[in-house]
């Protein structure tokens, strides 16, 4: 080879050889940038740049031990089954760490409840999230060949109609216009226990509860009140679309479904219904009961809505919303909002009954409550909307509550894609399911864990030499509430005191996130301060959490109520 060939040779390789360099060091950048995702939260293993570089496989992932074919189902049902789910979770968790692997009946799922995780979950998930939904309900609406609600809907068909109700339910001012009719049902229910009860333990609770939610968000939808809580004396409601009889149809069936749901829970519910068993006909019955007297309800609302609007009335409810602005079809009314009831009535009236229990077991955070209101309605006790964004310890009470009791203990995603999880790559399609409960309760992110402290979420908590609890911020959480206008900047917090973002989640994260959100939190905002202004109450019995569906109360609440005369003549 000549000289100035072997120059040419030399600088090509040169040339090569740095283009190599370049490349590398944009590829290290790349790197430190999903570390960056792939940090983990406070108090969790560090993520060594290796594990991103060679990800380790899905096999490799902590694993539960099972048993052939049965997986780890023995260990789940001798540790109190799908009722126990968020404990046996949390155990698994101790013993395995932020992320594992467990084959549950033949099920592969993999378990997170580290922040850092749970962010890249939701940092990678496609335009069209889907989450788990139980089998037995995919098999009742297959076989009733139904098309259900939101949360049933998948792809472009789910994103379309999500987009409207983002605009109905989601943005600040859906929510302002229905302050009023809340604080009416609010009102109503309060006068109910105050009179009814006085001195007395709340008669089921979780029926009053199941009536104020199922109302509360009726009057948002059709713009009038449905008589759901028309035993109370204080102010019958003007329209009432159901019958008494239809009402309490409507009632037993939303709580059956999800009690029926739960029973199949540790039963193949495709074996239950081959064998005609009668756990899978009493779960049948009790959804076409619900969906029944749910579209009958819908109905009643849409001859009325066409009535109002071609009067030339103003549109206020959802529903003349939906008829006037996106000429949906009544069908598609008819099950988004069916699905919605069914959505709202556990979710709401649960977190109201772990609120209540929480502060009945805590005077002192009922007081500081009240001095709260005191100070929001300048003494007046007389609560409007408005007012709710200026009652932040109030906001703090709720927070706790789903922190320590998230109805909704776990989300769930099928992986959009192969995805980095805690330096293992998932593979696309597996089931991930988060568990809020579990995240809420670590001492790493929440100090003092199993302690109701409303305080955890002001600012002001550091300040205060006497709070034991240190504090936390409120990013995830601000975003999502009605009334984060009140909420103090997470600026003035030091790093150490500063909340993951996806420690607490009770409602989900990103596109697919709960849809009720503002509604849900305005109408317990509105609750517990008429309730705390004109009342006051103790839980009597002590009480732990079991899954139904939801996570709900192990027995029944039982609630004092005291007269309000002595609130006021305290
Ligand atoms: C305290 C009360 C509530 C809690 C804690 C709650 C929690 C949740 C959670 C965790 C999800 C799943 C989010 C995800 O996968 O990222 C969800 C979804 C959903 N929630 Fe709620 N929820 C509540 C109240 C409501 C209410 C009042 C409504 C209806 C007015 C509602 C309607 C829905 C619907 C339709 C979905 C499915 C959304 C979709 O698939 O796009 N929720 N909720």
């Amino acid at each position: 080879m000549s000289s100035k060939a072997s120059f040419l040779l030399r600088r090509q390789l040169r040339r090569i050889n740095n283009h190599q360099k370049v490349l590398q060091r944009r590829h290290r950048a790349t790197i430190s940038a999903s570390l960056e995702d792939m940090q983990p939260s406070i108090a969790t293993e560090p993520v060594i740049p290796d594990l991103v570089r060679h990800p380790k496989s899905y096999k490799q992932l902590p694993s539960a031990k099972g048993v052939p074919l049965l997986g780890t189902l023995p260990e789940f049902l001798a540790q109190g089954g799908v009722e126990n789910l968020h404990k046996y979770i949390t155990k698994r968790h101790q013993e395995l760490g932020g992320i594992f692997r467990e084959n549950l009946a033949g099920k592969d799922l993999v378990y997170v409840s580290d922040p850092g995780i749970i962010r890249n979950v939701f940092a990678n998930e496609g335009q069209y999230p889907k989450h788990i939904i139980p089998e037995a309900w995919l098999l009742y609406n297959q076989d009733r060949k139904i098309n259900r609600g939101l949360f049933f809907m998948e792809d472009e068909e789910w994103q379309s109609n999500r987009r409207i109700l983002n605009r109905l339910m989601l943005r600040p001012d859906a929510i302002r216009p229905h302050f009023a009719s809340f604080g009416e049902v609010a009102d109503c229910l309060v006068h109910h226990w105050t009179t009814s009860y006085s001195d007395n333990i709340v008669p089921n609770i979780e029926k009053e509860l199941y009536r104020w939610a199922i109302e509360s968000l009726g009057v948002m939808i059709f713009g009038n009140r449905l008589g759901f809580l028309s035993q109370s004396r204080s102010s019958p409601p003007k329209t009432s679309y159901f019958r008494t009889s239809e009402m309490e149809t409507f009632i037993s069936a939303i709580h059956g479904i999800f009690k029926e749901t739960c029973a199949l829970g540790t039963f193949p519910p495709a074996l239950a219904r081959t064998l005609k068993l009668p756990v899978w006909t009493r779960f049948v019955e009790t959804c076409d009961r619900a969906l029944a007297a749910g579209q009958k309800l819908v109905l009643y609302g849409l001859e009325s809505s066409k009535e109002r609007l071609q009067r030339g009335e103003e549109p206020v409810s959802l529903l003349d919303h939906f008829i006037m602005r996106e000429q949906m079809r009544q069908e598609d009314v008819i099950r988004l909002l069916t699905d919605l009831f069914l959505a709202a009535a556990d979710t709401t009236s649960h977190t109201a009954i772990w609120s209540l229990y929480l502060l009945g077991r805590h005077p002192q955070a009922v007081e500081k409550a009240r001095q709260e209101i005191q100070s929001a309605t300048e003494g007046s006790g007389t609560i409007s909307g408005e007012h709710l964004f200026s009652m932040p310890y109030l906001k703090g009470v709720i927070k706790e509550a789903l922190r320590l009791y998230p109805v909704a203990p776990f989300l769930t995603r099928a992986l959009d894609k192969d995805t980095l999880l805690g330096g293992h790559m998932v593979p696309r399609g597996t089931m991930v399911i988060i568990s809020a409960y579990t995240t809420g309760r670590n001492a790493a992110h929440f100090p003092n864990p199993h302690q109701f402290a409303p305080e955890r979420w002001l600012r002001e908590a550091s300040d205060n030499a006497n709070d034991s609890i240190s504090t936390v911020s409120d990013t995830s959480s601000s975003s999502s509430c009605p009334f984060s206008s009140s909420s103090k900047s997470n600026e003035a917090r030091t790093p150490s005191t500063r909340l993951h973002s996806h420690a607490f989640i009770p409602f989900g994260v990103g596109s697919r996130s709960c849809i009720g959100r503002r509604i849900a939190e305005t109408q317990l905002y509105m609750l517990l301060a008429k309730l705390i202004a004109n009342s006051d109450f103790q839980s009597v019995n002590e009480v732990d959490m079991t899954m139904r569906m939801v996570g709900v109360t192990s027995e029944p609440l039982q609630l004092r109520i005291n007269s309000a005369k002595n609130v006021k003549n305290r």
